[in-house]
């Protein structure tokens, strides 16, 4: 049974659609992100799922329960439907000590006073924070306050877990940090969590399904590992670029030359698997900066590009290149020495590229390029092989 299923949900907000046509089942277990934009309705949904926002249509069941739907106007209120949430803004009170805060929700259950200390203390322990009981909020840091509301929601064991942007008032170090408590947290209570960002390194390597919302849709869901290598649209493939950088993109043509399809580039020609593609349709392939393999020699395929600028921050090197009419950046790895103005020699590693329709924006997923030659096969690939 899922622990969540959200079925054809429509919420407008004084007179704006904000959600049109959700559909998602959430499995137990999962760590699913809603990723996208600002104002996309990712809120808005967990809102929804919570019960703190109507839904004008669809339906939503918890645990195969109904407790929403928009038909019959049933609403079962937030506290009844089992479900603990996180905010940015954690709000804990002041005056209370964190043991106080985080008994709180017990408190108000009416539960004896040695099941409320054991609940609090292992809540605490799952956090890390048992030695900060006696303090007040004033005097912890923002990302033990983070920690504070978190064992506020597990305290009462909840089934689902909701968390919107619990970590983006932290700094960076410390955000990478709470990643890592939150990915140990889900393994070891084996709660569903569902998560709101804009963050997509957070979304990939936090969760085990990442739904990607734009203008009150979603728009793909899939693993992360799927959504990096093949994101469903161009603006989908935009929005999560590649670890923090753009994507690099060519506009092309797909055209048959000597039995041999390709996708003809001002800069590069890219040789096709499939015959029978439509000729002449004009698409756009995308290429990761780490898919730009760079060489003092010509080869076959390789396109001569000069450096523009090199950018080295020790683990890598990005260079930004320009290749005829294109620019292309290059993540190399390693600090490596490039100046800007030296001629080298461009390829890609083409079985990660991917391939849209320029008209419509959407994946051609029957396009694939043929691979190069000795190309490293994937890691899945290369598990599979060795078994
Ligand atoms: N109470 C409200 N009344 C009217 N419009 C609202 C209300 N709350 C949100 N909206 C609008 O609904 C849209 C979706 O908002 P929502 O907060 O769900 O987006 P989001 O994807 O979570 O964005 P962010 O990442 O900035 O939090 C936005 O255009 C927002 O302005």
């Amino acid at each position: 049974m899922a622990a969540i299923e959200l079925t054809d949900i429509h919420v407008r907000l004084q007179r704006k659609q904000v959600l049109s046509g959700i559909d998602l089942t959430i499995e137990p277990g999962d760590f699913i992100t809603f990723l996208g934009p600002s104002g996309c309705g990712k809120t808005t949904l967990l809102r929804t799922i919570a019960g703190l926002q109507r839904a004008d249509a669809g339906t939503i069941a918890i645990g195969g329960r109904e407790v929403a739907n928009g038909a019959t106007a049933f609403h079962l209120e937030p506290s009844k439907r089992g479900l603990s949430l996180v905010f940015q803004s954690y709000a804990l009170w002041p005056h209370m000590t964190v043991f106080d805060n985080v008994a709180f929700g017990l408190q108000v259950r009416r539960l004896g006073k040695a099941e409320i200390k054991r609940s609090v203390r292992a809540a605490l322990d799952d956090m890390r924070i048992a030695e900060l009981a006696d303090r007040y909020p004033g005097e912890l840091s923002g990302g033990q306050q983070q920690r504070v509301a978190i064992a506020r929601a597990i305290v009462t064991r909840p089934d689902i877990l909701l968390l919107d942007e619990p970590l983006s008032n932290l700094d960076a170090k410390l955000r990478v940090e709470m990643r890592a408590e939150l990915k140990r947290l889900h393994q070891e209570l084996n709660t569903t969590i569902v998560y709101v960002t804009h963050d997509q390194q957070e979304a990939l390597s936090l969760s085990t399904r990442v739904a990607v919302f734009f203008g009150g849709r979603i728009v793909q869901t899939d693993k992360p590992r799927e959504l990096y290598r093949h994101p469903r649209t161009l603006e989908v493939a935009d929005f999560l670029g590649s670890a923090g950088l753009r994507l690099n993109r060519l506009d092309g043509v797909i055209a048959r030359e000597g039995g041999q399809a390709w996708l003809k580039t001002p800069v590069a020609a890219i040789p096709l698997a499939q015959r029978g593609l439509e000729d002449r349709k004009e698409a756009i392939v995308t290429i990761k900066p780490e898919d730009v393999r760079l060489h003092g020699r010509p080869g076959e395929g390789r396109m001569a590009a000069r450096v523009e600028a090199a950018f080295p921050s020790g683990a890598e090197t990005l260079v930004q290149l320009r290749a005829g009419e294109a620019s292309l950046t290059a993540r190399v790895m390693g600090d490596a020495e490039y100046e800007p103005g030296d001629e080298l020699y461009a390829d890609l590693r083409r079985s990660n590229l991917n391939f849209y329709d320029k008209r419509t924006g959407m994946r051609l997923a029957h396009v694939a390029p043929i691979p190069n030659p000795m190309e490293e096969p994937q890691h899945e690939d290369r598990l599979s092989h060795s078994r």
